[in-house]
């Protein structure tokens, strides 16, 4: 454990304290709805004395522990200091039927909504986003935690221009090292190590209702007792390396990251990683393993060995977000209409 997950913990304690009972309407006037996350909604509210602008994020209490809400918030408010993490404002309370906390708003949209189909987005906004999200990441790497959740739709707009973004939604974030049960959704924002363990996790071992912060699970029925596994840095880096990839394409490189998926076993090829990668998923395609990856196609020998860093198969030769520093200036896209 380090200091800043021991220091997390005691805040939770001190909060549980003084989390007060409200009528949201008595101090905050309501402006619209920001957005809604499968624990509830955000709302762009400002504080009726101080007219102070700011999304207050509303969990409902029926699935929601108060340990989840109070760590989301703590995390927030103590540790995202940094220019590109949303931080909460100081501002936490109940309702009979929610937890709410304050956060400083992103009034523009999610990146998810800016990234064109089939074109991404301008490559300059690529390496600004890509820069500051590494940073974040790096920053909460340093305080031992890991954001687990990293995707378009959880990186927020702080302008129009999509030129200076904050990571948001902390939900996920847990301290390296606890033991967690693993994903129960495919997507290629999951490791192949996640991948493994949820495949070998396929059987129905008995009936969890409740995940590791007390909350029913998001997705699945609940039945299912998922295989735990340590939670690690590296797999904010692979995130980092698809959202790039997804900034800079408009697609995603595949669909899944599991080696019967066609474009991806066509990467572990092209990569030279065929070898261990291939014989670690028990498989015993042998055949083409050097031709390109077209998925890549469009990339310049220094993207290419950027994604191929954080898209490292092995977690722990997987490269840091700290590193994308390296790779920024020079060009990372060749003429695209020549490559497609
Ligand atoms: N600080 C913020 N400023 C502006 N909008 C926000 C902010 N926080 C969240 N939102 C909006 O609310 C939506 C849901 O928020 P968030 O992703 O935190 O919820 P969630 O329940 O954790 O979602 P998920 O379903 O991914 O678990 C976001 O997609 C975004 O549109």
């Amino acid at each position: 454990m380090t200091t800043a997950t021991r220091l997390l913990d005691e805040l939770c304690h001190l909060t549980v304290q003084s989390l007060e009972s409200l009528e949201p309407s008595d101090h905050f006037q309501v402006i619209k709805l920001l957005g809604e996350g499968s624990y509830g909604k955000v709302m762009l509210a400002v504080h009726k004395k101080r007219g102070t602008p700011m999304a207050l994020k509303f969990f409902l209490r029926e699935s929601t522990s108060l340990l989840s809400f109070l760590r989301e918030y703590n995390l927030s408010l103590a540790f995202c200091t940094h220019p590109s993490l949303t931080s909460a404002l100081g501002i936490a309370f109940s309702t009979p039927s929610h937890y709410v906390f304050a956060q400083q708003p992103c009034l523009y949209g999610d990146l998810y909504d800016v990234i064109v189909p089939e074109v991404g987005l301008e490559e300059s906004h690529v390496q600004g986003v890509a820069s500051q999200i590494s940073g974040a990441l790096s920053h909460l790497h340093s305080l031992g935690f890991v954001h687990r959740d990293v995707k378009p739709e959880n990186i927020f707009l702080c302008d129009s221009d999509c030129r200076w973004v904050k990571l948001g939604d902390f939900g996920m974030v847990k301290a390296a090292g606890t033991r967690v049960p693993c994903v129960w959704y495919s997507s290629p924002y999951c490791t192949p190590e996640a991948e493994i363990a949820r495949k070998g996790e396929e059987i129905d071992l008995g009936n969890s209702e409740v995940d590791d912060n007390g909350n029913k699970p998001k997705g699945d029925s609940g039945k299912t007792q998922r295989m735990l596994v340590s939670v690690d840095p590296s797999t904010d880096s692979w995130a980092l390396g698809i959202l790039i990839y997804a900034m800079l394409m408009g697609s995603l490189p595949w669909s899944e990251t599991v080696s019967d998926n066609t474009a991806y076993k066509r990467y572990l090829q092209w990569s030279n990683w065929e070898g261990s990668a291939l014989q670690e998923r028990g498989s015993d395609q042998t055949e083409d393993f050097h031709q390109v990856a077209t998925q890549f196609a469009a990339f310049t020998p220094l993207a290419t060995c950027l994604l191929k860093s954080l898209l490292y198969p092995q977690p722990r030769l997987r490269g840091r977000p700290d590193e994308v520093g390296r790779y920024l200036g020079g060009t990372w896209l060749l003429d695209k209409d020549v490559n497609r």
